[in-house]
């Protein structure tokens, strides 16, 4: 650190910050004190899971939703990738009432306000579709990092929920933590894009691995460390 206070380093997104480090406290230990969660065991990683957070029910009309609302898949960056999220995905809009009965369940899960909640993103991916690596929090150093900024700033913590099983691929890659979760059908999983400081954590790299057989539907909700939008 030089002497001169830097108004812009002290907000940004890409160091320690003690407000983001409470939104993890906070969450952290409301999942830890919920039996039917369960950290997943690795060091360097915030990571959780729930069996049966939704119904084959509620998991099959989601699906029937990202097949009406289907996109290619785009980046944050904007830039249309044809290699590195070859998935379709598509908003959910926040006034169907199931996405509304699910977002308040991902928010009575996690503690984390729905204000703070980007909008339920669903994804589809046939064999040979992938999202390949990347982090879900915002580069600082990104051209896109000061609309972010203003706009909720960083993302903290990740919520997926898949809704279907594949028969083969599909795994959610965390390479640096030397780990792969395969898609289980109503399963939601939790990772904290932070560290235990509020700084970004490199360990939450993850990739969506290429689909061999089946179909993958998987539903992403991002949280800001402030209300989004
Ligand atoms: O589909 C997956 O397994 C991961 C999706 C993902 O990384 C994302 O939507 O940010
Ligand atoms: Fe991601």
């Amino acid at each position: 650190m030089t002497g001169s206070f830097d108004a812009d380093a002290a907000d940004d997104g890409g160091i320690a910050s003690p407000a983001r480090a409470a939104i993890g406290d906070a969450v952290r230990a409301r999942l830890e004190r919920n039996p039917m969660v369960s950290r997943i065991d690795t060091p360097h990683l915030e990571i959780f899971g729930r069996q049966d957070f939704l119904s084959p029910e509620e998991c099959a009309e989601l699906r029937r939703l990202i097949d009406a609302n289907a996109q290619p898949s785009t980046l944050f960056s904007g830039s249309a990738n044809a290699d590195y999220r070859t998935s379709h995905s598509g908003n959910l809009s926040p006034r169907d009432p199931l996405v509304e009965r699910i977002t308040e369940r991902i928010c009575a899960l996690t503690g984390l306000p729905a204000i703070s909640g980007e909008t339920l993103q669903g994804q589809r991916y046939t064999p040979g579709q992938e999202y390949k690596v990347h982090c879900d929090y915002f580069p600082a150093t990104a051209d896109y990092w000061q609309r972010m900024r203003g706009t909720g700033g960083q993302r903290t913590w990740t919520t997926m929920i898949y809704l279907s099983a594949v028969e083969a691929g599909g795994e959610t890659h965390f390479p640096q933590c030397e780990f792969m979760v395969p898609p289980v059908e109503g399963m939601i999983l939790i990772w904290n894009n932070m560290d235990r400081d509020g700084a970004p954590n490199r360990f939450s790299l993850h990739a969506a691995l290429p689909v061999e057989r089946g179909t993958k539907y998987v539903v992403t909700k991002w949280f800001r460390e402030r209300p989004w939008g």
